[in-house]
């Protein structure tokens, strides 16, 4: 598998620190052989990712700011892209954000301004980053990004978040259809809950991976490397029959009722 993506050109948004899903699925791609581009909305990021690089002997292409609720940030990001790159393969969208006074008690209390902000963060900004990506994905590719179940079922105070999740995948279905014919893939994977940075912004999340452990087929949580190999593989050509798609890494806990 180690040569599974040489020669491709894959961009990952998203790595806040070792915890992200966006670093698991880094670590799979590197091992496959991929050209790594990084985007980065806070300095604080990017100082963890440079930390992780160096750390982890990877070099990457190019590191490139890019606030995803800005329409000028993700164009200039992948103008640079476009420049010092050239084309991408692939591409990982793992940000997303709501007010963490938006995902605890009543769904019902959602103001209008945080609604808005969560779509923004969280699901209209695939469609923009897709839009870039597009122009630069002159060979196809594949564009890969993060949901959780709360996006299909209510989950207990992920509220606003879960809405926002469901536009996300909604939007996967819809980008599939129009960037087909590019011979671009849209899908997105649906991880059990992992204790990362935007985690802590979740009320009760410490009480739900007790009940995963539990409850899920394979009586487990999973962790941040199986979402790395799950996003790898949709990355890949291993998935070159597969767009529109949700798949669930969560050790199966969302077959049960
Ligand atoms: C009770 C639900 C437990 C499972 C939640 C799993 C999960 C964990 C993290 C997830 O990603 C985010 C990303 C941003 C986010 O908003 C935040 C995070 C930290 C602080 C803050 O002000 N907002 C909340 C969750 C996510 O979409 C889903």
């Amino acid at each position: 598998m180690n040569n599974l993506m040489s020669g491709k050109n894959v961009v990952v948004m998203g790595v806040a620190n070792e915890r992200s899903l966006a670093w698991g699925i880094t670590k799979s791609l590197h091992a496959a052989g991929a050209n790594l581009i990084f985007t980065y909305r806070k300095e604080r990021s990017f100082q963890k990712l440079s930390a992780l690089l160096f750390e982890a002997e990877i070099t990457p292409l190019l590191v490139v700011s890019c606030d995803v609720s800005d329409d000028a940030s993700i164009e200039n990001a992948f103008l640079e892209i476009k420049q010092k790159v050239g084309k991408i393969h692939g591409l990982v969208h793992s940000v997303a954000f709501a007010e963490k006074d938006e995902l605890h008690g009543e769904y019902v209390d959602t103001s209008r301004e945080g609604y808005l902000l969560a779509q923004n963060a969280s699901a209209y900004s695939l469609v923009a980053v897709a839009r870039e990506a597009k122009k630069i994905m002159t060979d196809g590719g594949s564009i890969v990004t993060q949901s959780y179940l709360g996006a299909e079922r209510v989950v207990k105070n992920y509220n606003v978040m879960g809405v926002a999740k469901a536009a996300l995948e909604a939007s996967v279905r819809y980008l599939a259809e129009d960037l087909g014919k590019y011979n671009i893939r849209v899908n997105a994977v649906s991880s059990g809950p992992i204790r990362t940075l935007s985690a802590k912004g979740v009320s009760g999340f410490n009480d739900i991976l007790g009940t995963i452990a539990e409850k899920a087929p394979l009586r487990r949580n999973v962790d941040q490397s199986e979402v790395g190999d799950a996003t790898l593989f949709l990355l890949s050509s291993l998935s070159r029959g597969i767009t529109g798609e949700v798949l669930h890494v969560d050790a199966g806990y969302h077959i049960m009722g």
